[in-house]
C-alpha cells in the first residue's frame, strides 16, 4: 500500500458509474503502490470489468477520479492513458494470428518506439530486436519465437498478450482474467510469468481473476467488489478471514 510519501501508481478516488439510477460501480476508492500486486475479486456481475473500464478510459465515471502516477487522467481517452503508463489485457485476444511470436512482439516494440521517438530519432532495428528478445525471455517464450501465433494454446497466447503489453512499457498493468481458458497444466508457468511482472520492476498489477488459488498465491492485497462497492481491501489472509466477505459470498464462488 502506498505511504503518505509515495505517489500511488494508480489511484481510484470515489469512482462511480451508473446506468440510469443503477450504480454499477459505487464510490470505489483504491490505491495501488509502485510494485504492488492487487487482485480484484467478486462474483459475476459485481462490477469488476466495469471498474477496469473506468480505469482504462473505455467508460467515463459518473463521479470520482482516476490518477496515474499522480496525474489526473479521468478525462483522457484510453490511448492517452497508455502514455501515462497504463496497459490492459483483454479477455479477447489482440494477437496477429498469421505472424510468428517474435514478429508480433517486434511489431509492438516498433509501434511503441516509433511513436515515442517521433520528431527526435527513431529506434534502430537493433534496439527493437534487443528489446523484443528481452520481452520474449521475460514471458518465457524464447523457445517458441518462430511459431505462428494463431497456432498457440491459450496459455502461450496469454503470455504473448502480456508480451505485447510489455512492449508498451507500462507502469501499471490491468490483467483481466489471465487464466481464462488456460488448461490446468499450463497454469503454473503462466502464474510465474505474471509473478515476474512486478518482481524488481516497480511495475504494479491489478488483476481480475476467479481462480482463488492463483489470487492467494500472487496478490499482496485482495480487493473485494460486491454490488459495485468495495467490500474489503486487505492482505489475502485478512480478506479470507473477514466475516463480511464470508457472509457476502456464502454459497457463491468468489
Ligand atoms: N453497458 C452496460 N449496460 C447495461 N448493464 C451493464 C453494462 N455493463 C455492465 N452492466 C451490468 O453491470 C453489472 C456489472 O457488470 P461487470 O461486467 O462489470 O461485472 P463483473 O464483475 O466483471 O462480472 P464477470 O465476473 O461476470 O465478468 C452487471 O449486472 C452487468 O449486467
Amino acid at each position: 500500500m502506498p505511504t503518505a510519501t509515495t505517489v500511488a501508481a494508480l489511484a481510484v478516488r470515489g469512482a462511480s458509474w451508473r446506468i440510469g439510477a443503477v450504480p454499477i460501480v459505487d464510490d470505489v476508492t483504491l490505491d495501488l503502490g509502485p510494485g504492488e500486486f492487487v487482485a480484484l475479486i467478486g462474483p459475476n456481475g459485481a462490477g469488476k470489468t466495469s471498474l477496469f473500464n473506468l480505469i482504462s478510459g473505455l467508460r467515463r465515471p459518473s463521479a470520482g477520479r482516476i490518477l496515474l502516477g499522480g496525474h489526473d487522467v479521468t478525462a483522457l481517452a484510453p490511448h492517452l492513458r497508455a502514455r501515462h503508463g497504463l496497459g490492459r489485457t483483454f479477455q479477447t485476444s489482440a494477437v496477429f494470428g498469421s505472424l510468428t511470436i517474435a514478429e508480433n512482439i517486434a511489431l509492438a516494440v516498433q509501434a511503441r518506439r516509433g511513436g515515442a521517438m517521433r520528431g527526435w530519432r527513431r529506434s534502430t532495428d537493433r534496439d527493437i530486436a534487443a528489446r523484443a528478445e528481452e520481452i520474449l525471455q521475460r514471458v518465457r517464450l524464447e523457445r517458441h519465437a518462430t511459431r505462428i501465433a494463431g497456432s498457440l494454446a491459450h496459455g502461450e497466447k496469454r503470455k504473448l498478450e502480456i508480451a505485447l503489453l510489455l512492449a508498451g512499457e507500462p507502469r501499471v498493468l490491468l490483467l483481466d482474467e489471465p487464466m481464462a481458458g488456460v488448461s490446468l497444466e499450463d497454469v503454473p508457468a503462466l502464474v510465474e510469468v505474471i509473478r515476474g511482472l512486478t518482481a524488481g520492476s516497480g511495475r504494479s498489477v491489478l488483476m481480475v481473476e476467479h481462480h482463488m488459488d492463483v489470487v492467494l498465491d500472487l496478490a499482496d492485497r485482495v480487493a473485494v467488489l460486491h454490488h459495485g462497492a468495495l467490500l474489503a481491501c486487505d492482505t489475502p489472509e485478512a480478506v479470507m478471514a473477514d466475516p463480511f466477505v464470508q457472509q457476502a459470498y456464502l454459497g457463491e464462488q468468489l
